[in-house]
């Protein structure tokens, strides 16, 4: 299919500024590579238009559960699972679902930046639509374009080299692309998966900002190593654990002010506070 037949469609789902998001929930669920159990029945509600902070030492199954949160988890050929995930009240993993409805519905922002490098910075943003199969009339796409930059963030910097190379942008400025990639589909929640390891002070800042925006609309799910960043960015807040080879499990979970204030396992004062992991 050439992009110039398109039918004159715009992007599904409802305008920004009208919405709140999704509520994500994981009830009871489980996960295995092979026979190595990673997870441990899981439950967690990611309300509509917060963002949830997931936290916990490294291999404790954060990025594996948020994996799971869009289907991706199923890619990896030896995975199971074992639970439900409601998004809006309807199980994702539900035989009447199409993952593709799914993965529209809800986005992911990785830990590297990864635009397409040698596409031009306006074809990165419209790249996330082609990937789901959804049109857009020629006409639209520049709307489409400067509105999602805007949301992620970098318009102001970009607007002027639309059609440079999406490769020859800072770190934090891909990162900020594939946010805006992401949006193009106008995703109900945003997974993100320590999406500011690989960058500098400043983009991070800009990173975090951008999530404070872009939560008024979308709900919100982020890993991240940096407890400063989970307190500053999330209003809710999971620790995960896997101790002693055992599978990942919430220790405990509900707003980040009370977590880092007042938590009810020692274990999660003992990691925010650097103690351990
Ligand atoms: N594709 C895979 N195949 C087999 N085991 C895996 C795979 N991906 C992750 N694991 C294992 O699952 C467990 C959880 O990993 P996961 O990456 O979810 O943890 P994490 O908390 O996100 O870690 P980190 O903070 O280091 O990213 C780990 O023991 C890891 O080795």
């Amino acid at each position: 299919m050439t992009t110039d037949t398109r039918l004159d469609v715009h992007p599904i789902g409802p305008d920004p500024g009208t919405r709140r998001g999704s509520t994500l929930e994981a009830v009871g669920v489980s996960a295995w590579f092979g026979d190595r159990k990673v997870l441990d029945r899981v439950s967690l509600t990611m309300s509509a238009g917060q963002v949830t902070a997931l936290i916990g030492p490294s291999g404790c199954g954060k990025s594996t559960f948020l994996r799971i949160l869009n289907r991706m988890h199923e890619l990896v050929p030896s995975a199971a699972l074992a639970g439900e995930v409601r998004l809006d009240g309807t199980d994702i993993y539900d035989e009447s679902q199409r993952i593709t409805g799914t993965r529209r519905r809800v986005g992911m922002v990785f830990q590297k930046p990864n635009p397409f490098p040698a596409m031009t910075i306006a074809d990165n943003v419209l790249a996330g639509l082609r990937l789901t199969g959804t049109k857009v009339s020629r006409g639209h796409r520049d709307d489409v374009v400067e509105e999602c930059l805007t949301r992620a963030g970098l318009w102001q910097e970009v607007k002027d080299r639309l059609k440079s190379r999406g490769g020859a942008l800072s770190g934090g400025q891909q990162q900020r692309l594939c946010i805006a990639r992401s949006l193009a589909v106008r995703p109900d929640v945003l997974l993100m998966d320590e999406p500011c390891s690989a960058l500098d002070p400043t983009s991070t800042r800009r990173i975090e900002e951008t999530i404070a925006v872009l939560s008024q609309e979308v709900t919100i799910v982020i890993v991240t190593h940096n407890m400063q960043q989970a307190a500053r960015v999330s209003q809710d807040c999971a620790f995960f654990l896997a101790e002693a080879r055992q599978p990942g499990h919430i220790v405990e979970s509900g707003p980040t002010k009370k977590i880092f204030s007042t938590p009810d396992d020692p274990r999660t004062s003992d990691y925010i506070n650097g103690r351990f992991g």
